[in-house]
């Protein structure tokens, strides 16, 4: 898809180390604009790491990373204003309400207070927390809180969006919006750069998967592409290529244990 186009995400020989461990060797990822990649990989695989350097928090990588022309190195700040990240799980502000912490937000990107105000209500009523809007978060359930952090990492409605399992806590009406948001935003031309371990919604949404595997990318193609190399469903070329082919009775030992 669009191969002619100019990358959006070029990442070259991309390593990082946390002490001597290493945890992403020689990662190599082209992403061109209007992509949706779903990133996936075992739990510790790397894939938080890569996000983290992506969006700047981890400085000391080796490697090159360029997004949207810009040297990740020497330009971070300017590509920070360009990304929309969710993490998957964030200290948010909870003595703050979901407005107060969004008009915090729109500010640091910049926003005029009063696009903040008329897009936060949108986004907010859209997601069913209208009337949650003055609250104080300190009472919110998780999903609620993954609501607001989803909202304000969309919210100065940035050209990348990178999802760090966004869908965590979320109750299934709230999951089908928002593979729903990624659908629109993907047609008005976003590059999406998804991590998640759903299977079936990664299937669904992805245009390319890329699959990690300790710090490694072990396939990078379509889903089509691999089912004719891998296997049927996502789930299983998952465990093919993971090397964890025989999951029941990985959870039979675990039963196991209760036995004497
Ligand atoms: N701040 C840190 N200091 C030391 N080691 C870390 C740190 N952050 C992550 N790691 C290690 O790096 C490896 C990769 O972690 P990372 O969070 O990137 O994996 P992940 O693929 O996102 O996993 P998960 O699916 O469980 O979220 C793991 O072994 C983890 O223990």
């Amino acid at each position: 898809m669009q191969q002619d186009a100019t990358p959006i995400i070029s990442i070259h020989h991309l390593g990082k180390s946390y002490d001597d461990k290493v945890v992403l060797k020689d990662i190599n990822l082209t992403v061109y604009p209007g992509q949706v990649i779903g990133y996936i990989g075992p739990n510790g695989a790397g894939k938080s790491t890569t996000v983290k350097t992506l969006i700047g928090l981890i400085t000391d990588f080796e490697g090159e990373v360029n997004i949207a022309g810009m040297d990740l190195r020497t330009q971070a700040l300017d590509i920070k204003k360009i990304i929309g990240y969710v993490p998957e799980n964030a200290e948010i502000y909870d003595v703050l309400t979901p407005m107060e912490y969004l008009n915090f937000t729109g500010l640091l990107y910049g926003m005029e207070p009063a696009t903040i105000e008329e897009r936060a209500v949108k986004m907010l009523t859209a997601f069913g927390l209208h009337d949650n809007r003055f609250q104080r978060m300190d009472t919110f359930s998780k999903g609620m809180r993954q609501k607001v952090l989803i909202t304000a990492g969309l919210l100065h409605n940035p050209q990348i969006v990178i999802l760090d399992e966004p869908l965590s806590g979320l109750d299934a009406n709230a999951v089908i919006i928002v593979k729903e948001i990624m659908t629109l935003l993907k047609k008005e031309g976003k590059t999406i750069f998804y991590c998640s371990h759903m299977m079936d919604v990664v299937e669904k949404v992805s245009d390319r998967i890329v699959l990690l595997n300790n710090g490694e990318i072990v396939a990078n193609a379509t889903f089509e592409e691999l089912k004719q190399s891998e296997g049927d469903t996502l789930e299983n070329i998952f465990a093919q290529l993971t090397g964890k082919e025989n999951l029941s009775s990985m959870a039979d030992e675990f039963i196991n244990a209760f036995k004497n």
